[in-house]
């Protein structure tokens, strides 16, 4: 937690607006909040989203994007940024622009193109631009497993399948290659760390919840806060772990909205853990 006194980090996020609350940029700027950075934002997309789906989305334009992100890093000292979804390929290379620049330091990417109730939130054709565009610029990129997959265009049902897709999206040009193992099945969630020549995994039990919406934007957020603050890249990805396994645990029995509910990003569950 942020200590107080001082002016906080500040942390970006460029992603899209979740009308329910609880992915894109709110569950961004909860989980920046709860890390101890200041959140700004840029919104690609504003969803019309609930627990149950994504009954709509409006792209920004290229122009807002760009006047937005401008908007900020000209005038902050942004410490960690972070990209979420970003709906299309001329906002990615809008985003890809800041970024070559050297205006979006410690990056990073989280691949988002389809969300946890399947609804596409960007097209297929994004992949290349990831690859082309974004990753050669990323601190560190943070994939589930089916964007592992597209990325790697390897299939991915075990621990040694995420490390060599791991291998092969670094290949990319991201310093540090995070998969994250929560759609694969067992008793733990298993996440897979690559910095280029070791791999580590961090590993937690598997909470038995349907309230699973914004675990990815929760985790990314976390990571970027923590980079913000600080933390040197081995603990920041340890903090942003434990930071979202508690969020899942306190939103686990949660009753908000009859599909996936969101996860709990002030640990209002746990108050004597904060
Ligand atoms: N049921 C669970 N219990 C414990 N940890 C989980 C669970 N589900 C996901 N996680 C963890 O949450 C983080 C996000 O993983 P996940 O694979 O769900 O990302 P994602 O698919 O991008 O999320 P999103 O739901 O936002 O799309 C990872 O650290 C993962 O291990
Ligand atoms: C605006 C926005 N960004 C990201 C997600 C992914 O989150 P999830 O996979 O949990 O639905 C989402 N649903 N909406």
């Amino acid at each position: 937690m942020y200590p107080g006194t001082r002016t906080p980090p500040v942390a970006l996020t460029i992603a899209g607006s979740d009308s329910g609350g609880g992915a894109g940029i709110q569950a961004d700027l909860k989980a920046f909040a709860a890390n101890g950075a200041y959140g700004t934002s840029a919104i690609t997309a504003v969803t019309a989203q609930n627990t149950k789906g994504v009954l709509a989305i409006d792209l920004m334009s290229p122009l807002s994007l760009y006047a937005q992100i401008d908007a900020v890093t000209s005038d902050f000292f942004v410490r960690g940024s972070k990209t979420g979804m970003l709906g299309s390929i001329e906002l990615l290379e809008i985003v890809a622009d800041f970024a070559r620049r050297g205006t979006l330091p410690k990056l990073i990417v989280d691949p988002v193109m389809i969300a946890t109730s399947g609804d596409i939130l960007s097209p297929q054709s994004i992949v290349s631009g990831y690859r082309e565009f974004l990753l050669p610029y990323a601190y560190v990129v943070t994939p589930n497993i089916p964007e592992a997959e597209l990325l790697s265009e390897i299939e991915i049902t075990n621990q040694s399948e995420m490390v060599r897709a791991a291998q092969l999206i670094h290949r990319f040009g991201p310093k540090y290659v995070y998969i994250k193992g929560g759609h694969l099945e067992g008793d733990e969630s298993i996440d897979i760390f690559f910095d280029g020549q070791n791999v580590s995994n961090l590993r937690t039990n598997r909470i038995a919840t349907p309230n699973t919406h914004g675990t990815g934007c929760t985790f990314s957020a976390a990571l970027a806060a923590q980079i913000a603050c600080g933390q040197p890249i081995d603990q920041a990805i340890r903090n942003a772990k434990i930071y979202t396994t508690k969020a899942i645990m306190g939103g686990s029995s949660w009753a908000l909205g009859s599909g996936a509910g969101p996860l709990d990003h002030f640990l209002w569950s746990h108050p004597d853990q904060f």
